[in-house]
């Protein structure tokens, strides 16, 4: 009991396309669930019940035969993303395997919610959402969470993402950041086309988001130690699935 973990998909390699370790080469176990809804959410099939025939029990121990069935001797870094993962306990099995077998392991997750085994992730990308996403940070849940990280001396192996749609966006960004100084800060171009498939089109729109993030920090005096990204994999593959 409780020692299963419900994922949607395992993928890689291909490189991780967002923040803090963006490029890296990695593999992806995708977990199934989420506590938030957001608005423009691009992974909506974890939570909505679109591909809920998809969702399999597996062990920790399962979890690794297929990474390294796929991935052959290719990698040495895992992301873990969902959903949001930090809803299982059950994970922090999984993070000591990899940890054993020699692998870094990175975690995507919304700072909603604790788990111990955060201690042992690697690359921990925590990323509170803004207005456009129609949810609500608990900000006494994310301060707890914060302090449990830094209190442990786990700053340099975590940081913070914030996705960017528009000004109102921009101002929560700057909120965070300020709240948190010390956590290396993250901006990143929010895709408010998930659905589409016109790849040269959505492209174009995701790098004039880019150019408009990028001149919007750069004579803000608030955001002088900030990091403006776009997500190299939806640039590279568009919304496709498994990249
Ligand atoms: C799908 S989420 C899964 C992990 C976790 N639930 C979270 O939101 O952090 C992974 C990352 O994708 C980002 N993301 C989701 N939809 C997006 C969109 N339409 N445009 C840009 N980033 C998006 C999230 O903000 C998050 O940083
Ligand atoms: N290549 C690639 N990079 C990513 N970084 C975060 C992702 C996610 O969905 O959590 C993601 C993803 O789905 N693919
Ligand atoms: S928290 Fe992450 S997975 Fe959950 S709805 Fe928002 S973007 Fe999607
Ligand atoms: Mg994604």
């Amino acid at each position: 009991m409780g020692k299963t973990i419900p994922v949607l998909e395992i993928f890689g390699p291909t490189i991780q396309g967002e923040g803090m370790v963006i490029g890296q080469k990695t593999m992806f176990v995708r977990t199934a669930g989420c506590d938030y809804s957001c608005r423009w959410c691009d992974s909506a099939f974890t939570w909505d019940g679109t591909a809920k025939e998809e969702i399999q029990q597996m062990t920790a121990e399962e979890i690794w035969q297929r990474l390294a069935e796929i991935g052959r001797d290719c990698f040495s870094h895992v992301t873990i993303s969902g959903g949001n993962p930090a809803l299982l306990k059950s994970l922090g099995g999984l993070v000591r395997l990899l940890k054993a077998k020699g692998i870094r392991v990175a975690l995507e997750t919304q700072g909603s919610r604790w788990q111990d085994w955060f201690y042992e992730i690697d690359d921990l990308t925590i990323s509170p959402k803004p207005p456009s996403s129609g949810m609500e940070t608990n900000f006494a849940i994310l301060d707890e969470i914060m302090d449990k990280l830094t209190a442990n001396g786990r700053t340099v192996h975590m940081s913070l993402k914030v996705v960017v749609f528009d000004e109102r966006d921009f101002a929560y960004a700057k909120h965070v950041h300020q709240r948190y100084r010390y956590i290396p800060f993250y901006l990143q171009v929010g895709n408010d086309d998930v659905a589409g498939m016109d790849e040269a089109m959505l492209r174009t729109k995701l790098l004039n988001q880019l150019r408009w993030l990028v001149e919007r920090v750069a004579y803000d005096p608030e955001m002088n130690d900030v990091r403006v990204l776009p997500q190299l994999h939806t640039l590279l593959w568009g919304n496709k699935r498994g990249v």
